[in-house]
């Protein structure tokens, strides 16, 4: 016993000095790849993958968004004395140099660099870049927030600089706000970001003013900065949801990218240390899938954050097998938007209301007293200061009551195992007269199994389209929860193709995929009837269906 005394009595000074000249850090650490890998394997989803190699981002592709002092000072790292490593980490903050960073950093942006590549080539029609250290905090000339280089970021300015790419989406779903990405291209209108992160009213990390629902872009690039602040931690599905059927997705389709790139954080799912939040993992899913109809479904996901060494893996899962389209579960409890969101999600339209027509038309109130469902009720919008105040003052209030409800529970957070999610055989299928060949790509399936998909000609607006679609018809099923989607359509509907593509494509996040086209078909007989033809695709369980 007196051994180990004097032992430990000896180390302890020695240990405390080496750590306090070499902080680790706890939650930035290389288990989040490996289990998010090894859950990859497990689940059988890496082998429906291919495997991109990767590379070093070379000094140019790093100078698309870092200054020339900047690399040159990360260059050196890899030669500094712990002493010097130590120095420059201190310059930064939240940050953690290792000789080998600089390395590492290099091959995480040029990971999302061949992801790109891959992805624009048409090599693959979509993909996720697992690497750390993440990006997005990072800036032109400083480290921030575990992030040496800007990932997304770069992407973006070579997607743009490499193909010709016009208009970039960048979505970070990150539970913090990628003030780098902000700053990046606040003045350029080609790159649309958007970022929802935990804020209460600029008390969360990186605590900036700037990252609040009013800074809307600069000079030319108005409007095209999209900050959603979490004012509360416990956000829900229904919350994340919200946000997109009602902001994100309206202004997407009106911005029409011809690329996707999504700064994949998962410390906004339960049980992230840093988020604290309560979405569950197969979120990710429904989130990934009405990505997926923009841009010809070209999207790039590249991991950011994500600490929670259960939910990381199992988002991870949720995200790569929507993106290999697999339909999404049903999602968990929707029980409409809280109100802290619903007052976010105001603030947020009001400040974008002058720069997206999607916008301007649809007026919502987002009253304390809502049922909470996930669809807004319309009426005249109030001044967004009235609100806010009113924001304040609700919050103060609130906070006291919750203060000791959330310590309670926080060491308490546990979630279900994401529900299976099978693979239907046959994804689509044509029903054709016994003697027509069947088309290829196409398979004959016997037909009490069918899914009938057919399009027919007309035109429309769009935006009448994301009002009736996003921000109704979306909320709407979801909430619902239906076990099948029929989709009726008249020859005489006025809707073109592409809107159909994009309904029929939006509304298989519903139902678990299981959507069915009922075709109209005007075929003159004697007296003019009109035949229909209906093919309904039964499986068990039918116990609620949807027609729109
Ligand atoms: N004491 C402040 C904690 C700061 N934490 C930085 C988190 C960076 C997340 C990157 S996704
Ligand atoms: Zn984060």
């Amino acid at each position: 016993n007196n051994f180990y005394h004097n032992v430990f009595a000896f180390s302890a000074p020695i240990l405390l000095c080496l750590y306090y000249f070499f902080p680790v850090c706890k939650i930035e650490v290389p288990e989040r790849l490996t289990v998010s890998h090894e859950a990859l394997i497990k689940t059988g989803l890496a082998d429906r993958c291919i495997s991109v190699p990767v590379r070093e981002a070379t000094d140019a592709d790093i100078l698309l968004v870092h200054s020339e002092e900047y690399l040159e000072a990360v260059k050196k790292t890899p030669y500094m004395t712990l002493e010097d490593l130590q120095e420059f980490t201190l310059q930064y903050g939240d940050v953690y140099f290792h000789p080998n960073i600089y390395h590492c950093a290099k091959l995480a942006a040029g990971a999302a660099l061949q992801l790109v590549d891959s992805v624009m080539t048409g090599k693959v029609r979509n993909g996720m870049a697992l690497v750390r250290p993440p990006g997005h905090h990072s800036m032109r000339s400083a480290a921030s927030g575990f992030c040496v280089f800007n990932n997304v970021a770069i992407a973006a300015q070579y997607a743009k600089q490499q193909y010709g790419v016009k208009r970039v989406l960048i979505v970070d779903w990150d539970v913090h706000h990628g003030q780098g990405v902000q700053y990046c291209f606040e003045d350029d209108p080609s790159v649309l970001y958007f970022s929802w992160h935990r804020y209460e009213h600029q008390k969360f990390w990186p605590q900036l003013k700037e990252s609040d629902y009013n800074s809307v872009g600069k000079e030319k690039g108005a409007g095209f900065n999209i900050n959603v602040p979490w004012n509360k931690v416990g956000m829900k599905n229904s919350d994340y949801l919200s946000v997109f059927c009602h902001i994100l997705l309206p202004v997407a389709y009106e911005f029409s990218p011809d690329l996707v790139l999504v700064c994949a954080g998962f410390d906004s799912a339960i049980g992230d240390p840093e988020g604290e939040m309560c979405a569950s993992p197969d979120i990710f899913a429904h989130l990934t899938h009405l990505l997926m109809n923009l841009a010809g479904g070209k999207l790039c996901a590249v991991l950011e954050g994500g600490y929670n060494l259960t939910s990381l893996p199992q988002s991870v899962c949720q995200t790569v097998q929507t993106l290999l389209g697999d339909p999404a579960p049903r999602p968990a409890n929707l029980d409409g938007p809280c109100e802290s969101a619903l007052e976010s999600l105001h603030c947020v339209r009001s400040a974008h209301r002058q720069y997206w027509s999607c916008l301007k038309h649809m007026t919502f109130i987002f009253t304390a007293s809502s049922n909470n469902s996930l669809l807004l009720s319309p009426a005249e919008l109030p001044t967004s200061d009235v609100t806010t105040k009113r924001i304040k003052l609700a919050e103060e209030e609130e906070d006291k009551l919750k203060k000791v409800e959330e310590e309670k529970n926080a060491e308490e957070e546990v979630w279900p195992e994401p529900p299976k999610r099978v693979a239907p055989a046959v994804r689509t299928a044509l029903v054709l007269p016994n003697d027509v060949a069947c088309p290829d790509g196409c398979k004959h399936v016997n037909t009490s199994q069918v899914c009938l998909l057919v399009l027919l000609q007309g035109c429309s607006d769009v935006s009448g389209f994301a009002q009736a679609v996003l921000g109704l018809l979306l909320p709407l099923g979801y909430e619902y929860d239906p076990s099948l989607v029929l989709l009726a359509r008249t020859p005489d509907s006025g809707l073109c193709d592409s809107v159909w593509q994009q309904l029929t494509g939006l509304l298989q996040g519903i139902a678990q995929g299981h959507t069915l086209v009922l075709m109209q078909v005007r075929r003159r007989r004697r007296g003019g009837s009109i035949s229909v033809y209906l093919l309904l695709h039964f499986w068990g369980g039918l116990d609620r269906w949807q027609v729109f």
